[in-house]
């Protein structure tokens, strides 16, 4: 045990004092966790398909030293950049990340920079949620004589287990994925206060206010996918682009069983962000060609429906998506047990009408005592409307099995890797989780000068769609058009 608690006040919220061997209070250990998650944040959307990681470093005397945050996929670690910063400073001081470095297939990077810069402590957010690696740097600090404190381990008190959510929060489409094997999944939408999506004639712009709408662009931005099905682009035509200024765009996906789409569609226009067209074996050749001619991506499944569709993006290394659909396909992708999450934008007002839609289809319940209760709920105003937010299913429960100190690391036998003589993937960093050769987003790569260039979005983002080869159960096929016909990496990149 690492630290020493000295309570200096009890009643039912309990406060500890501590010291360890840095001098921190526990306190203080706590409110710079939460610091490195709240850091770690700010790159929401752009670390897919890896972790959001923060890194604070505090000296001896409590003097924040350096903090930094992993900014995307492919761009240096947060614990590297957060000791750059702290220089030599970092002698003696502790660093605080919200989650275990992923210190994976023989990349000790992160690790290695805290070793080598003189950290003597670490505390933890969070063990990493892939049990292949979870365990491995904390090892790895311990071994170089660190001393490494755990939220929720070493440390336990109700003010823990608040800077342990924190953490949690922040990483829940990686925990979520790396539990349930589907990317974590946000059922959203706008609906009135009497219960309806649109006027029985469709019309729906719009239920809710501007500020809301500039809501769900946020959201939109923190999400790798947005899922519609073939009403929605009938009806709405939507554009579903993240429109909040400089964020992340997710790629749009439209699941559609017929393919009865339109041939005009603001979602064919790819000059912002890819689209992913998926339908069921065989459906409308024709149109099928017609799309991947515009260089819409189209997958084919044996059976279309929510789990597998989820299945499938889960094998493509998607973290999180978001539901924007009408109420069939929702009541679908509910009863499939896909949806974690529901963001219900309620405005105040009433537009009535018996054929009017409403966000959830048929869900074959009969009874109010089968209605399912969103967990941790959350009410907020936004404007005039009251968004409501809560989870459908429990944050899954990663309380990891604490390996000892001597366990070697052994593979899970229990958890398939992928075939990578199937996969044509350049970048299989991580054979459990999520894995990828593309970057959905602008990433900053240093040149040879060491400075930061900028790889724009349309020529990253294309990138998914040429190599992308899936067929660990030969479950999807894929057609794209002209404009996706870049080489296969040669096996010396796998
Ligand atoms: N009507 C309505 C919403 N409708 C959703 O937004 C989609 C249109 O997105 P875009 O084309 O990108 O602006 C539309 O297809 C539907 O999924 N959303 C809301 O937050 N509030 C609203 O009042």
């Amino acid at each position: 045990m690492a630290l020493s608690f000295a309570v200096v006040a009890s009643s039912s919220s309990i406060m500890c004092k501590a010291t360890n061997a840095n001098n921190h209070s526990h306190l203080q250990d706590l409110s710079y966790i939460k610091r490195a998650a709240l850091i770690s944040d700010k790159s929401a959307g752009f670390t897919s398909p890896h972790p959001n990681f923060g890194c604070v470093i505090v000296t001896p005397s409590a003097e924040v030293v350096g903090e930094a945050y992993l900014y995307a996929q492919g761009t240096k670690p947060a614990e590297v950049l957060a000791v750059e910063a702290a220089g030599e400073r970092c002698r003696g001081a502790t660093a605080y990340v919200n989650m275990e470095p992923g210190d994976c297939h023989g990349d000790h990077t992160a690790v290695s920079a805290l070793v080598q810069a003189g950290i003597t402590r670490a505390v933890i957010g969070m063990r990493h949620p892939l049990q292949h690696l979870r365990g491995n740097a904390i090892r790895a600090f311990r071994s170089q004589g660190l001393q490494v404190d755990v939220l929720g381990e070493d440390m336990q008190s109700k003010l823990v287990e608040e800077a342990r959510k924190a953490c949690l929060l922040v990483n829940l489409p990686f925990v979520y994925r790396a539990a349930s094997r589907v990317p974590f999944s946000v059922l959203k939408y706008a609906m009135t206060l009497d219960g309806k999506i649109a006027a029985s004639s469709g019309h729906a712009a719009w239920i809710s206010s501007k500020l809301s709408r500039n809501r769900v662009f946020e959201l939109r931005g923190r999400s790798d996918a947005i899922i519609v099905g073939g009403n929605t682009v009938r009806r709405d035509n939507p554009r579903l682009t993240a429109r909040h200024g400089g964020g992340h765009m997710p790629i749009r996906i439209v699941l559609s069983q017929s393919l009865d789409l339109p041939e005009e569609a603001n979602l064919w226009d790819l000059s912002d962000v890819s689209t992913v067209v998926v339908t069921q074996r065989g459906a409308r050749r024709s149109f099928q060609r017609y799309l991947a001619s515009k260089g819409v991506e189209v997958v084919e499944l044996d059976i279309l429906n929510p789990r597998d569709v989820m299945e499938y993006f889960h094998d493509r290394g998607y973290l999180s998506i978001l539901w924007e659909c009408g109420g069939t396909l929702a009541a679908s992708a509910i009863s499939s047990g896909v949806i974690h999450k529901v963001f219900a934008f309620v405005a105040p007002k009433i537009i009535g009408g018996k054929n009017a839609p409403s966000p959830v289809g048929e869900l074959g319940m009969v009874e109010m005592s089968q209605a399912l209760d969103l967990i941790d709920v959350c009410f907020e105003q936004i404007g005039p409307d009251m968004l409501i937010s809560g989870f459908l299913q429990p944050i899954p429960d990663l309380t990891p099995t604490i390996p000892s100190e001597d366990e070697t690391f052994a593979i899970d036998p229990t958890v398939a890797p992928f075939e990578t003589s199937i996969i044509f993937f350049y970048k299989t960093w991580d054979l459990y989780g999520a894995f990828s050769n593309f970057s959905p987003h602008p990433i900053q790569m240093p040149d040879e000068d060491g400075k930061q260039v900028h790889r724009s979005q349309q020529s990253s983002s294309t990138g998914l769609h040429r190599q992308n080869k899936i067929s660990k159960k030969s479950r999807g096929s894929s057609t794209t058009g002209k404009a996706n016909t870049a080489a296969t990496p040669s096996s010396g990149e796998i």
